[in-house]
This record gives C-alpha cells, structure tokens and sequence, in this order.
C-alpha cells in the first residue's frame, strides 16, 4: 500500500482521444490517466511514472520518448499503423508494441466507398458551393460507378473489403497484388492482373490499400499517372506518400486524370504552402483529415482489442497482436532463439531472392522445411515455422501488418497461400562445427494459375540475361555457429555467408575476372564492400548442360563455363542501374540485391 492509502496499481497514460469501451477495462487493475494535448516536452517529463502507453496516430513515440519511460512495458497502438512508433528502439529497450490490426478494417474500407460517391459525383465541391450561397447544378454534373472498372492496388484485408462492397455497387473489379490469395480474390470477383501497368490502363476508378513499405512510397508517380485515362479519378485512404503528391497535383492541373479522393497525407496535419496543402485546394479534389478509422464502432473494436493486450501483458501473458513481440515462449528462449533468427532471415532471402515483387508469379508456393541433426530432437518446432513464415513475408509487408507469432502464423500462412511441409532428419550433420541446421526447398504449387518450371526474373530488382533459374534451384540450407546464423548453400552453390545487412548476390560464369568487373562497377557508384565469398556450384543437374549462353542471342555457345555466385555484403542500397549494368557481356548472368 501506498502512503495515502491506495495500492501501487500500474498505470497507463493516453494523451490521445481512445474509446472509453476500452478503458472501462483498465479500470480495475490500472491506474488510467487521461491526458489530452500534452505537448511533447510534457510527455516526456511524465512518463517515467508509467508501465504502459496507448496512443492513436498523432503521439509521436520517439526513442528518446521511450528511453525516458523507465517502468514501461507495453506502447499501444488503438488502431494499425505503427508509423509514428520507433519499433527498433521499442525492440532494443524491451517494450512490446501492440496494436488492433482488424478493428478499423470494415471503417476505413467503407470510408473508401464514401471517397469513391464523393469524387464521382462531385458532392465535395457541390456542398461548399451550396454553402458559399451558389446554385451550380450543370457546372456539378457527376458520373456513376455502375458499369466503371474499379482498380485494386493491394488487394490485402481492406482492398478485400471495399471490393465486395464495390461489387455491391455493380463496378468491375480488377487488382494488382503480386503476394494476393487468388482463391480471395476470385470469391470477390476479382481479376487479378499480373502488371500494375494493366490494372492502370484499365481503371476507371484507381483505389490504393497497400502498406507504406520502402517498395510502395511514390509507387504512383508522374510515369504511373501518365498511364490512366485521363477521365480516372484515383483514391488514397491507405498512407500519405504511396501517390507522390507533386505529381498527383501535376496530373490534376495537366487534366491528365480528372478527380482525387484523399484521406491521408505525407505530413499530418498538411502544412501551409507544402504539396499536401496545394492538393487539397485543388477544385477535383475531395479530401478528409485522415478520417479512414474514425468511426464509433472501429475506435470501439480497437479499444477494447489493445486494452485486454495491455492487461495481457502487465500479468505476463502473450498479447494477441504484437508487432515486435518475441515469437517464442520464454522457456525454449535460449536454445531455440538464434534457429528463429536464421529461420526468419531465410525466409526474407528466399523471398528476396527466388521471389522478387514484381514477378507476375505469387508467393504462394510450397516448401520443405527439413530440420537437421540435433535440431531434428526439439520438442516444438512452431517458433521455427512462425520465424519462417514471418521472414517470408517481412519484405512484402509492413510491420504493422506482420502479427505473426506461434499462435497464428499457420492462419496466416494458410491465407497467403504458403503450404510447408515440416519434417526432421536424424542423420548427423556433415559440415564440421555445428551439430544441427536447417533446409528450406521450394516446390512451386501445381495449383497455382501461374504455376511453371521457371521463374519469370523481375526486370527492376533483378538484372538477368536469358538463362534463368528452375524452381528445383530454390533450395537454401542455413547452420547457427557461435549464436550467429549462417547461410551454407543458395540455390545450386555451396556457400558461406552472414545473412545480415544489404547483400549483391551475383551469378557468373566461373571465370577470372569477375571479381573485378564487379568490385569496379561497385566502387564507381560509390558503394564500398564490407565483405565478399565466392561460391562454387554445388553440383550440376543432369538438365544442367555446361554450354554457355551468348547474352545477345540468347543462343548456346560452343565452349563449356562452370557457374559460381559471387556473394557481397555492400554498405548502402545498389541502384538498379548498377545492378542491370553489371549484367551482360562481362559473364555476369544474374545479380540481385536482398536487404537482411
Ligand atoms: N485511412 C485510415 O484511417 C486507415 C485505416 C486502416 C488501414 N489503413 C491503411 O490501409 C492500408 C491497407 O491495410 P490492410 O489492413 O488492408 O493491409 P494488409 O497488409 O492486409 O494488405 C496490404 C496488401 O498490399 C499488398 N502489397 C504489398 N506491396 C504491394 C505492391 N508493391 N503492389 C501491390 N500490392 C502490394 C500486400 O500483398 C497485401 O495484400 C495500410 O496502408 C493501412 O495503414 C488506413
Ligand atoms: O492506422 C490506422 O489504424 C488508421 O490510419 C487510423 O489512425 P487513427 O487511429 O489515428 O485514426
């Protein structure tokens, strides 16, 4: 007991406005502040008393803010994203970040169709024009979504969403999600086209639901825009910074598309003068202040989802969404841990490697998951398969959308598609300095549309001449040494690297002087090579002849090449352009980079 009597309840601050549904919750266990427009400053100064933090979209949870919370536990987010939480240094210092990934789903999708009526029938502009004392009725002529093509970007729990209600209002629907569930899809008739090229061409009605990941930021640009039909009208009630909000304001004013509809913005609130604020004048513009979740329901649903995580985790059980959560259960923490790590980065390699974005094929693949030698003893492998699951979808979704922990990642996995095969083999491992390690094999799903015995290269991400890998080549076999993770073998080459940090992974002809043209080529775009290992081929398939490819004609050449793969870990990104340049007549028949 305290001095005055009460108990040392732990307490909870929320600046920001949150349901009182929720709350109610709280009430008998924690001490509930609430403290509406702090300041950042103010914020800082308090939250040393506090265990745990809920906020919506506008507390801005720095590192140094969390730093500054020494008794907390737990960041809420009542809602989904997690933009305005600095989940690294959430991670570092300990602090579980939650948050309520499908309360506000039904909400935003249907402010989308609000958005949608609003642009094609001008009721924006119409209202302040009756407001402003005017009568404008042929100036304000609108036009129907019946019939309209409505295109889908992101075709994930919202584009879901607005699709059946879009469908509701008579529109053909076609997306552009190269990661969708086809079965999903189709049950909400929808195409699925396999170029967002196509799905610009053919929209009537543009609609964006994809995360802000690094792959999606400016993804509509002035080259997109320019590919619509000039009567589109395009929808962002997704993230600020998806469309390039210079160019969308570029295309308005050209007449190169007719109307926009905007719920968020790069910088919220918009400031005066900037490219948010200049659109939002814009006549064709119907905009909203970034209202996606802001009804009674959704505030309700999310909540009461974050606050029963909060209770979970201040009385030490597992919450339900967290976003950095461990995946593992304390008690198999230490011997399991570095296997997750490794079984997480091979996910995110094949992923990276095997399975670039914009390939017209879908991850939806099934994999043989083979543990190896003494790993082949352990009690539960699900952490191993949530960390897999997990890595594979890391670099296609961004972590707001990435709950996956041991109690759902085969949900999740069965809603991508993703089928995994486990199974355990007791022979001991060969390799000298580790007893146990692991193998992931892909084996493409005959069910699969697009299904095929070779992949299709990604012409942004992945530079390549003719000769491309077999599906059978999509094998990668990792061991833990000394707590760090290795990958020993990447497709048909043994190898031996670190998977950590940003990798150029190149495939040539094993001839001399490749090392060279590469480093030479590197070192001229300024990028510095932190380290390098060349890898042989392991061994060749019996399809696999040793002929050699003219990379102009594609055509086989007489003299016999072995192939090696050139693996180097680079201090900074490598632009594409460097990436393409290194492809060709040097002997470099392959190269792609992959971020660990
Ligand atoms: N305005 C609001 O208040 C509000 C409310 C809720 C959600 N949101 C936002 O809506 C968006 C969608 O949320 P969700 O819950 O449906 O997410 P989700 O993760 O369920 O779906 C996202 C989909 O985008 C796809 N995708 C990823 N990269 C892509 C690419 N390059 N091209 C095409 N598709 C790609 C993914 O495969 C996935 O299917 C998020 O940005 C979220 O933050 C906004
Ligand atoms: O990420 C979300 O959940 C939505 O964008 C809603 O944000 P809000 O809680 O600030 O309305």
């Amino acid at each position: 007991m305290h001095q005055d009597g009460k108990s040392a309840r732990p307490k909870v601050l929320i600046p920001e406005k949150v349901s009182p549904d929720g709350l109610r919750l709280l009430q008998a266990a924690l001490q509930v502040d609430e403290r509406k427009g702090l300041s950042a400053e103010e914020l800082l100064n308090i939250i040393s008393e506090y265990d745990a933090l809920i906020v919506r979209s506008e507390t801005k949870v720095t590192a140094s803010l969390l730093s500054a919370g020494k008794k907390l536990r737990v960041v809420a987010r009542a809602g989904v994203g997690v933009d305005n939480v600095d989940l690294e240094a959430a991670t570092k210092l300990g602090i579980i970040v939650v948050n309520s990934p499908q309360g506000n789903i039904n909400a935003a999708a249907e402010h989308t169709i609000a958005l949608l009526m609003a642009t094609a029938r001008n009721v924006g502009a119409a209202c302040a024009s009756l407001k402003a004392g005017k009568w404008e009725r042929s100036k304000l002529v609108g036009v129907e979504v019946k019939g309209k093509t409505l295109g889908i970007l992101g075709l994930g729990k919202v584009g879901l969403t607005v699709a059946r209600a879009a469908g509701g209002l008579g529109m053909d629907l076609v997306a552009y999600d190269p990661y969708a569930n086809p079965s999903l899809a189709a049950s909400a008739n929808v195409e699925i086209v396999p170029t967002m090229d196509e799905l610009l061409a053919q929209a009537d009605f543009l609609t964006i639901h994809t995360p802000m990941i690094a792959s999606t930021k400016g993804i509509i640009g002035a080259t997109e825009l320019g590919k619509m039909k000039p009567t589109a009208r395009i929808l962002n009630v997704a993230r600020g910074g998806i469309i390039d909000e210079t160019a969308l304001l570029s295309a308005l004013e050209a007449g190169k598309i007719a109307g926009a509809a905007v719920d968020v913005f790069t910088s919220e609130p918009p400031q005066p003068g900037d490219a948010a604020s200049r659109l939002i004048e814009h006549p064709n513009v119907v905009a909203t202040p970034h209202l996606g979740a802001s009804t009674v329901e959704a505030q309700e649903n999310v909540s009461i989802d974050v606050c029963t995580q909060v209770l979970h985790i201040l009385s030490g059980q597992l919450p339900r969404s967290a976003v950095n959560a461990p995946i593992i259960l304390p008690e198999e923490y230490r011997t399991l841990r570095p296997f997750v790590t490794l079984l997480e980065k091979m996910g995110s390699l094949y992923t990276q490697h095997f399975s670039p974005s914009n390939t017209a094929r879908r991850l939806r693949t099934s994999f043989d998951l083979i543990y190896e030698g003494s790993l082949a003893s352990t009690n539960t492998t699900k952490p191993l398969f949530a960390a897999l699951v997990k890595g594979l979808l890391s670099p296609i979704t961004s972590a707001d959308s990435l709950n996956i922990n041991i109690v759902n990642a085969e949900l999740v996995a069965k809603e991508r598609g993703i089928l995994v095969n486990e199974s355990r083999s007791r022979d001991k491992v060969e390799q000298e300095g580790y007893s146990a390690s692991v193998t992931l094999r892909a084996r493409l799903d005959p069910r699969s549309p697009s299904a095929s015995r070779t992949q299709r290269p990604d012409p942004m991400l992945t530079a390549t001449t003719g000769r491309r890998r077999a599906v059978d080549d999509q094998v990668i076999t990792g061991f833990v040494s000394n707590n760090t993770p290795y990958i020993s073998r990447l497709g048909r080459f043994s190898t031996s690297f670190v998977p950590e940090g940003t990798l150029l992974i190149c495939r040539n002809y094993d001839e001399p002087g490749k090392i060279g043209v590469v480093g030479g080529r590197l070192g001229k775009a300024g990028v510095n090579i932190r380290f390098m290992s060349v890898a042989p081929i392991d061994n060749l398939g019996e399809d696999e002849s040793l002929a050699k490819v003219d990379s102009v004609t594609g055509n086989g050449v007489a003299r016999a090449a072995k192939e090696a793969l050139m693996i180097l870990g680079v201090d900074r990104a490598v632009e594409g352009e460097v990436t393409r340049s290194l492809v060709g007549d040097e002997g470099v028949l392959e190269a792609s980079v992959v971020v660990l």
